[in-house]
């Protein structure tokens, strides 16, 4: 219809045009003829007049000719400048976004919004990103994008963008994606539904390789839970998993045991072989330890030469027993100094267990600590238990 209609308006016009000068010609022709008859009556003068009147008729079109076609090709030499200016900034563009594209520290995509994310366009980048040329995922010709990300994140991603598009908001994930040589990346991404002119939406936007910022960010975290010369968990995250362990004892009406850990005469090591034969000891026993317990325990370091481990599931009689299998194995095994020499060393150990002892964190370290002292007062190199009278202490 719009064809049609922008079709008929330069012929109306052209017609318009023809018949005014039709109408005027013809008029002009009648009009002038009848006064050249009236004021010219001598045949000779009348014929010469219509010769001068003939040529001022064309000299007059001629003139008007002229101006029209004038005008209508500056005019389409102005539009034909205008064109290819805007052809060459438009080139320009897309040189430009080809460079950005193609530079960028990752990719940039086109995709359905379907569950296979089907790729419709993918920058260059997707070969270094994904280890897979554009196009094997375009049209998931040798594997679509969706199988490439993690499985247990598949859900929640196809969720959240579900959100943004509802909102009409653009989307931020992150995910793993598993590459064609089978490595995994982290990759961050931000797109946006766009609407085609069909109707159907479609997903753009891009994927950018996080791996780095996230190594560092879980290297910061291990750094914020861990105790540096040993490696095992500082007194906070230790403090963390205790609270943890004793909720879900509670929950599930478990026992749960805490063992509080002291070096016998540590100074003297200390003293005798300075300070870092101190500290290799304090790693060898962090090892041996860590090598003698359950997967499930966790093993801190609360300060100084003080270890706590927490045993979760384990009641009275099994902590004792693990207590003095671990105080045997310590003192059954001389420790390293790090410069080829050993060293024999002890521990004192008190045990408190919930519920027996106490209810609360804070009150099962009092009493695995007063218990540790226990241990110490015998003489050191034992095993000490919490007084059950204790509870009513720290309760209280
Ligand atoms: N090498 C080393 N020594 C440490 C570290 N932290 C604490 N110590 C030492 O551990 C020793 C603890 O000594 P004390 O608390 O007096 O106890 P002890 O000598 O072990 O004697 P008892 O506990 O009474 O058996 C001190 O000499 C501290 O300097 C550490 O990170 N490295």
């Amino acid at each position: 219809m719009s064809t049609l209609s922008s079709n008929q308006t330069p012929l109306r016009r052209a017609g318009w045009a023809v018949t005014v000068y039709l109408i005027a010609g013809f008029a002009w022709i009648m009009f002038s003829d009848a006064l050249a008859e009236v004021w010219f009556p001598d045949p000779k003068t009348l014929s010469m007049v219509q010769t001068w009147k003939g040529f001022f008729f064309v000299l007059t079109t001629g003139l008007v000719l002229f101006s029209v076609l004038f005008r209508q090709l500056t005019r389409d030499r102005a539009l034909l400048a205008l064109q290819h200016g805007q052809r060459l900034a438009l080139r320009k563009r897309e040189r430009q976004l080809q460079v950005l594209m193609d530079n960028l520290p990752g990719m940039a995509y086109r995709c359905r919004y379907d569950p296979q994310w089907t790729m419709l366009f993918v920058s260059r980048g997707c070969a270094r990103l994904t280890g897979y040329e554009p196009e094997e995922l375009i049209e998931n010709r040798v594997t679509s994008y969706a199988s490439l990300m993690d499985d247990e994140d598949g859900e929640r991603i196809f969720c959240e963008v579900k959100a943004a598009l509802a909102n009409d908001k653009s989307f931020s994930l992150e995910y793993g994606l598993t590459r064609k040589d089978g490595s995994r990346i982290w990759v961050w991404e931000r797109g946006r539904g766009v609407e085609e002119e069909d109707g159907t939406v479609v997903l753009e936007g891009i994927v950018l390789d996080i791996s780095d910022r996230k190594e560092l960010e879980s290297e910061l975290e291990e750094l914020a839970i861990r105790d540096p010369l040993t490696g095992l968990f500082n007194r906070r995250e230790m403090s963390r998993v205790l609270e943890e362990e004793l909720e879900r004892a509670r929950r599930y009406q478990r026992p749960m045991a805490l063992l509080w850990i002291d070096f016998d005469h540590f100074k003297d090591v200390n003293d005798t072989y300075g300070h870092a034969a101190g500290d290799s000891v304090l790693r060898s026993i962090s090892r041996l330890l860590l090598g003698s317990v359950r997967s499930v325990d966790s093993i801190g370091r609360f300060g100084g030469e003080e270890f706590v481990i927490v045993l979760p599931e384990m009641g009275l009689d099994e902590a004792r027993d693990t207590a003095e299998r671990l105080r045997r194995k310590v003192a059954g095994a001389p420790q390293p100094l790090g410069d080829g020499k050993t060293v024999p060393l002890t521990i004192s150990v008190g045990v408190a267990v919930y519920p027996e002892h106490a209810q609360n964190g804070a009150a099962l370290c009092a009493a695995a600590d007063k218990a540790m002292y226990l241990a110490k007062g015998w003489g050191r190199n034992c095993v000490a238990m919490a007084h059950l009278h204790d509870q009513v202490h720290n309760e209280s």
